[in-house]
């Protein structure tokens, strides 16, 4: 199937490209230019999305019984596919949701390289031998899928989150139904694509458009899904969390973050400025690992903040498909709106704007707003506590490491950290004290490797990890088999 510009971008059920019972439709527009619509996107009911349950319940019997080599054979066709298209689904990308076009292909190769990858797990042990204190016995664990698995995913990584997770959810035996976010169901049409050329058995794959409150709600009641795999706000996240435990379904969340990096006085200085500019800048900070709090050693401090405003005003922003952008729009008006918001309150609060905080002259008419700096924040402001998405950072002084780690720990989230040192001890005590799921040391805070597990404390997750081996835990349950003859 290929899109044109404005296409209706139907559902994917039972192996077939379907028509909505509702007829009603939702522009998805080009933040860039938002008079351009990139698609049409169907506003499903409850009805198209039980279809595609039963479909996918159906199918899930017979996907489950083909060898997990077998299965990982489609995946291996989808990754190539997804690299044959590479350039058309990247571009559908920026023009959906504006990152840059460099990304946008960067994080389609990464599609393409998770499925390699969880086609490979296919090849790989499900299970341990135990010693049974029955000599006569035969004790091991194996893992079974869970059935029909709902995935509810954002707009700011509309192939990689999806591909994270219904790669692994299809290789251990599961059925999945995707919900993509309205924003990004373009791009997300386009990926299903290629597991329906990849000739996925009908049914195993499905894709149900819509309201997160209508489609994602009906995710969360539907009794014929067993699990549900969510990233995005942790208004949603909580709201799906307490719909799977009333009806017993599993879950796992992927939400918010408030991602510090700590740039102590022995620091490389370019190194940390770099790094602090692409972990929270890049993809316009719309990444849960972005960098949002900049806790700087007072030894340091005015050097890094000039040299960080020098860097900062050198960012061409623009139009993702324009060669030279290094920074995009925001992903939607709402977005926009909400970072415009989160930069008037951290005025109001009594931050002091060193640079940025508008729209960019010249671009008035995309969703866009300059890469921010805000000095002088202090922990009780609203711009050092909530998640903003979107490109602002906020420094913080501290004179000591141990002042240093407990700002960076005063979070309601615990997603990813990095610290910028050369002392090994201060690398140990950050390792060892820092709340996060994923630190990094001279390195910035966002950067996920597909290899690795990902997931956040506190509030940042269910304490469920995603990707690398950590994906089995959720996708499949432990069965424990006592063999006698
Ligand atoms: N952790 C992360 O990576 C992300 C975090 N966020 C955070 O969330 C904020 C808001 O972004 P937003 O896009 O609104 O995020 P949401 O959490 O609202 O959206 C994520 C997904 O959940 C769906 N959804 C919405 N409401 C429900 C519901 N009641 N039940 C089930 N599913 C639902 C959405 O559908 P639909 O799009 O159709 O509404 C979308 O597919 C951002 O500013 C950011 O702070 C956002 C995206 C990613
Ligand atoms: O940083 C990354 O690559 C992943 C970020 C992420 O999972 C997210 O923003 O939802």
């Amino acid at each position: 199937m290929s899109f044109t510009a404005g296409e209706t971008i139907l559902n994917y059920i039972q192996g077939e490209w379907t028509a909505s019972s509702t007829g009603e439709l939702d522009p998805s527009i080009n933040p860039a230019q938002p008079t351009q619509v990139v698609g049409w996107v169907q506003r499903s009911s409850l009805q198209d999305l039980d279809a595609a349950v039963t479909s996918a319940k159906a199918a899930q019997r017979a996907w489950r019984k083909l060898s997990a080599p077998a299965r990982g054979e489609y995946l291996y066709k989808v990754a190539d596919l997804l690299e044959q298209r590479l350039d058309d689904i990247a571009e559908t990308m920026t023009r959906e949701m504006g990152k840059t076009f460099p990304e946008a292909k960067g994080e389609t190769a990464r599609g393409a390289a998770i499925l390699r990858y969880y086609a490979g797990e296919g090849m790989r042990k499900v299970g341990d031998v135990i010693p049974s204190t029955d000599s006569e016995a035969l004790m091991f664990t194996t893992r079974v899928p869970l059935g029909v698995v709902g995935v509810i995913t954002p707009w700011n990584f509309p192939v990689a989150i999806p591909i994270w997770k219904m790669a692994p959810a299809l290789i251990y035996g599961n059925a999945v139904v995707l919900k993509p976010a309205g924003e990004a169901a373009v791009t997300a049409a386009k990926v299903i694509a290629c597991f329906h050329d990849a000739k996925i058995p009908a049914g195993v794959v499905s894709m149900v458009t819509g309201q997160g409150s209508v489609i994602g709600q009906g995710i969360i009641d539907h009794p014929g899904i067993n699990g549900i795999t969510f990233t995005g706000s942790n208004t949603v996240g909580k709201t799906i969390a307490k719909g799977a435990i009333a009806r017993g379904a599993k879950y796992q969340l992927e939400m918010g973050g408030k991602n510090p990096v700590i740039v102590a006085d022995d620091a490389d200085l370019e190194q940390a400025v770099e790094a602090t500019i692409s972990g929270g800048l890049r993809s316009t900070g719309q990444k849960c690992t972005a960098t949002s709090r900049v806790v700087v050693q007072s030894g340091i401090y005015d050097a890094f903040k000039q040299r960080l405003l020098e860097r900062v005003q050198m960012l061409k922003v623009g139009d993702g498909m324009e060669a030279g952008t290094w920074m995009g729009p925001c992903a939607s008006e709402n977005q926009l709106q909400t970072v415009l918001s989160y930069i008037s309150r951290g005025l109001e609060e009594g931050a002091s704007l060193l640079h940025g905080g508008g729209k960019p002259a010249g671009l008035e008419n995309g969703f866009y707003v300059e890469p921010t700096l805000f000095d002088n924040v202090r922990p009780h402001m609203t711009i050092a506590k909530e998640e903003i998405f979107g490109p602002v950072l906020a420094l913080m002084k501290v004179d000591t490491l141990e002042e240093a780690l407990a700002l960076a720990n005063d979070s309601e989230f615990g997603l990813s950290a990095s610290i910028f040192t050369k002392n090994i001890g201060s690398m140990l005590a950050f390792v060892n004290e820092m709340e996060a799921g994923l630190v990094r040391i001279n390195a910035e805070s966002a950067g996920v490797e597909l290899q690795a597990p990902f997931g956040g404390m506190k509030q940042s997750s269910s304490h469920s990890r995603e990707q690398g081996q950590a994906a089995i835990e959720f996708f499949t349950s432990i069965k424990t088999v006592f063999i006698k003859s």
